[in-house]
């Protein structure tokens, strides 16, 4: 190891998400192969034994570049020094729980995280919001870290943009790795918009290349916007190792940049490009430079895009008005 470690808070550590992540982030395929990390998991009491446990496999694994895990039940001192944070911890919906009821209670959550972050993270920090709902949460955590840039609170449609990415290589038989410039715009939920009209497959128009509207209004856009409901149906739990998989992509591209001639998808803060709200965490296509997420300008929008931005984004005015009301923001 040639530099000091890097210190990446995880909360909800002992979940599914967790137990899929923390071996990726101790073999380097987070910050890369010669960036030594040390871990510092925060967990609710009840579940710091299970966390406990998988430190124990965590030095099992003898990781070269894992520095060192530490576990806590204090927000403070795990977001103490951090330089990453991957807040993944969150209140599930449960039966008879109403939206105004998650939104609070995870408002319980993301509050108290912000003001840690604020209080004591590293002046470089990143964060990612995983934990659903993950825009709104981003947006509580980030409204209680007044001294932190805004640009560092993102949250993740990655695992979005992924599955978009599978659908269209399926569709059109090629390999993911010639598709470039799809994108996802909006809320992490059903109301998301995937866009392919300015998506390249091997350097041709996507749309142009798919010639079926019919397929992207009624299979396209539905299969990525529901995957989650599906994969919760499908396995009894949400998606675990693919949401940890597009974790990982989302924190690498950040630091480690976006290929030239090519650009993902990111929920950050708005600054009111394409018609969305200043301030409003928000997904849009994003290229990475210098380790900063910029949102990809001048694209033009047609009238079926247009829609289904316009209606996501009007969900995450909603629910930013919800937490404002909750005295949340
Ligand atoms: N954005 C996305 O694409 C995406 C994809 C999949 C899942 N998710 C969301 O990620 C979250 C985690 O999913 P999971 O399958 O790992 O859930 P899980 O229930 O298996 O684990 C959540 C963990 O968070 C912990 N936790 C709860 N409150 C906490 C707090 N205040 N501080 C620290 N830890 C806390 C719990 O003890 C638990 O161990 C859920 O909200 C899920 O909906 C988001
Ligand atoms: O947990 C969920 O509701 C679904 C999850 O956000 C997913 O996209 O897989």
């Amino acid at each position: 190891m040639t530099q000091a470690p890097v210190n990446v808070t995880v909360t909800g550590a002992a979940g599914q998400i967790g137990y899929a992540l923390l071996f990726r982030i101790a073999s380097g395929q987070l910050l890369g192969p010669d960036t030594p990390v040390r871990l510092r998991l925060l967990e609710i009491p009840q579940a710091v034994k299970a966390a406990e446990g998988t430190a124990l496999e965590l030095e099992d694994g003898a990781f070269p570049l894992l520095a060192g895990t530490d576990i806590f039940d204090d927000a403070k001192q795990a977001f103490s020094g951090a330089n990453v944070a991957l807040l993944v911890g969150a209140r599930p919906r449960t039966k008879g729980m109403e939206r105004g009821d998650l939104l609070e209670a995870n408002g319980g959550i993301f509050k108290p995280q912000g003001e840690a972050i604020n209080a004591g993270a590293a002046d470089d920090i990143k964060v990612l919001v995983v934990g659903n709902p993950a825009n709104t949460n981003a947006l509580i955590a980030q409204a209680h870290a007044p001294d932190v840039p805004a640009d560092r609170f993102t949250a993740m449609t990655r695992l979005d943009h992924n599955r978009a990415l599978a659908q269209l290589s399926k569709k059109l038989g090629v390999p993911v790795s010639e598709i470039k410039k799809l994108a996802i715009w909006g809320n992490h939920s059903a109301t998301q918009y995937p866009d392919i009209f300015h998506a390249e497959v091997a350097g041709k128009n996507a749309a142009e290349a798919v010639n079926d509207e019919a397929w992207l209004s009624d299979t396209f856009i539905p299969t990525v916007a529901k995957r989650g409901a599906a994969i919760i149906e499908a396995r009894g739990a949400s998606s675990a190792a693919s949401a940890a998989s597009a974790a990982i992509d989302h924190v690498y591209t950040w630091v480690n940049g976006t290929p030239e001639g090519d650009w993902t998808s990111a929920a950050v803060v708005s600054d009111g490009s394409y018609g969305v709200p200043e301030g409003l965490i928000s997904s849009f296509p994003v290229t990475a430079r210098d380790g900063k997420y910029e949102i990809v300008q001048g694209l033009e929008i047609n009238e079926f895009s247009r829609t289904r931005i316009d209606a996501s984004v009007q969900e995450l005015i909603e629910e930013r008005d919800a937490v404002k009301k909750l005295g949340l923001i």
